[in-house]
């Protein structure tokens, strides 16, 4: 019985990391050896990826864009786009998305995406908190931000892609 109790004590101890410590840096991307305390205070590693760099003014490193395209007599669409994704070697469909830059705000970094990555000029209607989606993984988070394209307009009927070449 005593035993029992002080297992349900040390489960409940708060956990947190100790040190990190950089195994390989590159341009883009760090890994680290993360030394954590477990629920029994038990000290533990884990290894962990986080995004290189210390951008000034985000509030997060990335945006993920859902944009809905609204035209008059059409169903409303989702726009996805279709990218070569050298972790899987496979083509992924995706949401828009990409990296937030210096000073710029998630509303923005979605509007500038959209446009890079569909032609499309789209209104932001929402954005969430700064989300980290993959926590197992990596520290990375991202706004999931909402927009409305409006498809009648002038500039939206033929939209055009503008990429950068997205490698080094
Ligand atoms: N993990 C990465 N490895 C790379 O070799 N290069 C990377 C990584 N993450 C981003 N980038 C580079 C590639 C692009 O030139 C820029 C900007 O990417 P962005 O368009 O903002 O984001 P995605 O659409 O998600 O690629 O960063």
């Amino acid at each position: 019985m005593a035993a029992e109790t002080s297992t349900e004590v040390a489960k409940t101890a708060k956990q947190f990391v100790l040190k990190e410590e950089v195994i390989v840096e590159r341009q883009w991307l760090k890994l680290s050896e993360t030394t954590y305390t477990d629920p029994f205070g038990k000290t533990r590693t884990w290894e962990t990826v986080k995004r290189t760099g210390n951008k000034k003014g985000v509030t997060a490193d990335g945006v993920a864009v859902i944009a809905v395209l609204q035209r008059t007599l059409h169903y409303d669409c989702i726009v996805l786009v279709k990218q070569f994704r050298p972790p899987i070697n496979g083509y992924c469909l995706e949401f828009p998305a990409g990296l937030i830059e210096e000073n710029e705000s998630a509303e923005t970094a979605a509007l500038r995406e959209l446009k890079e990555e569909t032609g499309y000029k789209g209104e932001v209607i929402e954005c969430t908190p700064a989300l980290c989606l993959d926590p197992g993984m990596s520290n990375s988070t991202t706004h999931i931000v909402s927009v409305v394209i409006n498809g009648d307009e002038a500039e939206n009927t033929r939209p055009k892609q503008n990429l950068d070449d997205g490698g080094t």
